[in-house]
């Protein structure tokens, strides 16, 4: 055969299926409606997931490295998972023009199907701090799931890890931050605010300054999608109530106001 030529003999299924299962991927758009617009709804929701599930794997990457004292790892992972929060965004685009008119055409079909009940979404909220044990209780029916969220609920977040390694490097976080309850929401604490005003102050190369700016990178990216989401939702639907049976707009309005690592943005007053 030339040597130019792809390999076209394959015994059974080809290497990239193999590999991709791409025949699994793209035979789970199981849509609900017969409106042509619902299938660019179902995709990006699934790519979404898809994203979650990668950033994940990123920062539970770096809660590890971090834990273990390897602050570059963690940095590239978080530097990762920075491009793919990007492209996470990004991937509002098909959806950020719906008007209420189109996406009723399938939205009764959603039943009463939900983000809300996202379980890869809530483990990147854990992740980021965001811990709360009722957001477990949709999943009550669904074992590995559920286990999987009861896990990362009692886990320490990756900004928990953060801190950790802030007092390790020296820095004063008092002993009810280090040893706080971890399947809680993150209170943001002075002496954090105070830890990330001298590391910004002093090297802007040194680890901890690289670090501090990737987790700023992080928390910027994940505000833009909870607005990008609120936005895509307001023209979508208005003040309507939501399939997950929240307020809509108006919960969601609060949830976008929720601080990503609070430190890290007080402490900019004070350098
Ligand atoms: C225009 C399309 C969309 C609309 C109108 C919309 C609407 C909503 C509403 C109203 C809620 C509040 C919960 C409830 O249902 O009562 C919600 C929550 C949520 N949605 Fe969407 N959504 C859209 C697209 C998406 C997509 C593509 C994703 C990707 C997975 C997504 C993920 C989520 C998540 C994770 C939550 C929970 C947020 C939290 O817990 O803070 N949504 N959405
Ligand atoms: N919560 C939306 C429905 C919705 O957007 C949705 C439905 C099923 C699966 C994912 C969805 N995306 C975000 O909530 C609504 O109230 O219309």
């Amino acid at each position: 055969m030339s040597h130019e030529a792809p390999n076209l003999d394959f015994e059974g299924s080809t290497p990239y299926e193999d590999y991709v299962k791409a025949d699994v991927l793209t035979h789970l758009q199981h849509t609900l409606s017969d409106d042509p617009g619902e299938m660019v709804f179902l995709v990006t929701t699934q790519v979404m997931e898809l994203w979650f599930t990668v950033i994940v794997h990123e920062w539970e990457t770096a809660a590890r490295a971090l834990r273990e004292d390897r602050t570059q790892v963690a940095t590239d992972a978080l530097k990762r998972s920075v491009r793919e929060l990007e492209a996470l965004n990004a991937s509002w685009t098909p959806l950020a023009g719906l008007t209420p008119a189109q996406f009723n055409s399938y939205r009764s079909a959603l039943g009463e199907g939900s983000g809300f009940q996202s379980a890869m979404y809530r483990r990147l909220e854990f992740l980021l701090g965001d811990k709360s044990a009722s957001m477990l209780v949709p999943h009550r029916g669904a074992p590995r799931v559920h286990a999987e969220l009861e896990k990362a609920l009692h886990e320490p977040s990756l900004y928990d890890e953060v801190v950790r390694l802030l007092a390790r490097r020296g820095y004063d976080i008092p002993d009810a931050v280090l040893q706080r309850d971890v399947t809680r929401k993150y209170e943001a604490a002075p002496e954090v605010e105070a830890a990330w005003t001298a590391v910004y102050a002093g090297d802007q190369n040194g680890e901890l300054a690289r670090l501090g700016e990737a987790l700023t990178d992080v928390a910027e990216l994940v505000w833009r999608w909870r607005n990008d989401h609120l936005v895509a939702t307001r023209r979508a639907m208005g003040s309507k109530t939501g399939t997950g049976g929240s307020a809509g707009v108006a919960w969601l309005e609060k949830r976008a106001r929720n601080n990503v690592f609070p430190e890290l943005w007080t402490a900019r007053s004070y350098v």
